[in-house]
């Protein structure tokens, strides 16, 4: 559709990969033992509604488990959010982009019906500008074959040498592209590669560790670059993200309950108990844990967890990134990058962009400007950071100031929201070789060969505890699923519909 076929590369592949190089290694900290496996009985509760409280919620009132979903807002689906308001444009604050790979999203959108749209069916483009200037495909692919070449080189030497995959999540992206500055032959390609890494991963290159360079960023074959490799975001959900969550939500409802914050779980005799803001308690045999990162350590676990889960819980963190939407009047820039295509830029306004259109239904065309990073601190407003961008990126997609005109325009700053806080999974240099051990891996049959967020009566979910799909809604909706797997003692395909 009027771009080359991806580059093969396999992200969510590599990362589980490296993983259990981990765990072979023995690196890292002590997996605590996973709870043996054993029917529930009693009634199993569930903490947070994104789509990894709502999938695990949704697979266990399918088994007939008495499960119950307590969610601290008034909105249920976390970072999934598809705001609706009459008379104005629909917009997508959260996720919105689904990968081939991910199974779990496709499972569920189609248990409920719910189409997912190929974005990529169209004609499309990917276009790079660096500082200011367009750059053509092939150049790309000269420009990042030098340093796309030594990451292969040490991914092949990690995969040999579990140690050399600790020397190398012990240092930082900027540190990796500080030792190999003789390979970039511009400036700007070492900057594409930090803002790709900025955008993917919501931090800084001094606070990502030198191995997200091996999941997400530029593959290069031929005369041909993907810049971020493998993550082919191929489809969005018809109608919007939210309405997956609105057909869980609305499937289960008698099994779900909002405004309910959990501020302690402590153990009883036979289970647990959860106590809420408001002081009302509700006990529970099992209890499954699928809030953000960064709000787990919100909560008081006045139980026993093992020491290193107390330190990871201590040490989760979300990077940050947010959307600002500006809705057009004439989205003109589908002539140039089509409705699947892509925008990046070095030096200067906003590192990526893309059509965020919600598909599927009638109404008006969005732009997406993305920030990642430090951009998200801007203290300028989102009206005049939409102007500022369409300015700095007019040599790529025309006179974006002019399509978006008077049309509204909307913030995200998902990392102010007190109960999400950040974006997605941030992984600092040394983390995953810390608590690497602690996440869930998936085995080729869709159980876990690693279940170490299953401790005893607490089970932990969220995208942030994800083997392969960190940073995604399948993250949160695979470890959902695992979840529920760890408290039936039985397995969930992901692909059963
Ligand atoms: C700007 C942005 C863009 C993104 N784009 C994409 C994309 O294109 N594609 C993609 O696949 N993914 C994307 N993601 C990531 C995706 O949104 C997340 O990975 C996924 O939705 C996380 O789901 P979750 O259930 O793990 O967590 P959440 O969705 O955060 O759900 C957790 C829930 O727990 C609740 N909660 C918190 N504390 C408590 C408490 N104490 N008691 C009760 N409830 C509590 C929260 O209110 C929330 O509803 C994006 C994220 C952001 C922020």
């Amino acid at each position: 559709a009027g771009e080359a076929a991806a580059v093969p590369a396999s992200p969510a592949a590599t990362r589980r990969a490296l993983l259990k190089g981990l765990a072979a290694g023995g690196i890292g900290a002590t997996i605590p033992a996973a709870a043996p496996a054993r029917a529930v009985t009693g009634p199993v509760a569930i903490v947070g509604g994104g789509i990894a409280g709502l999938t695990a919620l949704h697979h266990l009132r399918e088994a007939g488990v008495d499960a119950r979903l307590y969610e601290a807002g008034d909105r249920l689906g976390g970072r999934m959010f598809t705001l609706r308001r009459n008379g104005a444009p629909t917009f997508e604050m959260g996720a919105q982009l689904v990968n081939s790979d991910h199974a779990d999203i496709h499972a569920l959108t189609a248990r409920f019906g719910i189409p997912l749209v190929d974005r990529k069916a169209d004609t499309h483009r990917s276009i790079v500008l660096a500082e200011g200037r367009p750059v053509r495909d092939t150049e790309l692919a000269d420009a990042l074959r030098p340093i796309a070449a030594q990451i292969g080189i040490d991914a092949d030497r990690i995969d040999a040498d579990p140690a050399a995959l600790a020397a190398f999540d012990a240092i930082s992206v900027a540190d990796y592209l500080d030792r190999h500055a003789d390979l970039f032959p511009h400036p700007w390609v070492r900057r594409l590669l930090e803002v790709t890494g900025r955008t993917e991963y919501g931090a800084e290159p001094d606070a990502t560790s030198a191995l997200s360079l091996l999941f997400n960023l530029p593959t290069v074959d031929g005369t041909r670059a993907d810049i971020l490799g493998g993550s082919d975001e191929r489809y969005a959900i018809a109608g919007g993200s939210g309405a997956l969550i609105a057909a869980l939500a609305e499937r289960h409802a008698r099994h779900i309950e909002t405004g309910r914050l959990v501020r302690r779980v402590d153990r009883t005799t036979g289970g647990v108990r959860l106590t809420f803001g408001d002081a009302r308690k509700v006990e529970a045999e099992r209890v499954i844990v699928a809030v953000p990162a960064a709000v787990t350590r919100r909560i008081d676990f006045a139980l026993p967890l093992p020491p290193a889960w107390r330190s990871f819980i201590a040490a989760m963190d979300l990077g940050r990134n947010e959307k600002i939407l500006a809705a057009a009047a004439d989205p003109r820039w589908r002539a140039i990058v089509g409705a699947g295509g892509e925008f990046w830029q070095t030096g200067g306004g906003c590192a990526s962009g893309w059509d965020g259109t919600v598909l599927g239904e009638a109404g008006p065309a969005v732009w997406t400007w993305y920030l990642g990073g430090d951009e998200v601190e801007s203290a300028i407003p989102a009206r005049a950071l939409a102007i500022r961008y369409a300015h700095d990126a007019r040599g790529a997609l025309g006179d974006m100031a002019a399509a978006c005109g008077d049309a509204p325009v909307r913030r995200t700053a998902w990392h102010r929201n007190p109960l999400i806080g950040g974006a997605y999974g941030s992984y600092p240099p040394g983390h995953l070789t810390r608590f690497g051990r602690l996440l869930w891996i998936e085995g080729a049959d869709g159980t876990a060969t690693q279940a170490a967020p299953a401790i005893g009566r607490v089970v932990f979910a969220g995208e942030h505890l994800s083997d392969a799909f960190p940073g995604y809604m399948n993250g949160g909706a695979q470890t959902g699923r695992l979840a529920a797997q760890a408290v039936l003692g039985s397995t969930i395909t992901p692909l059963a519909v």
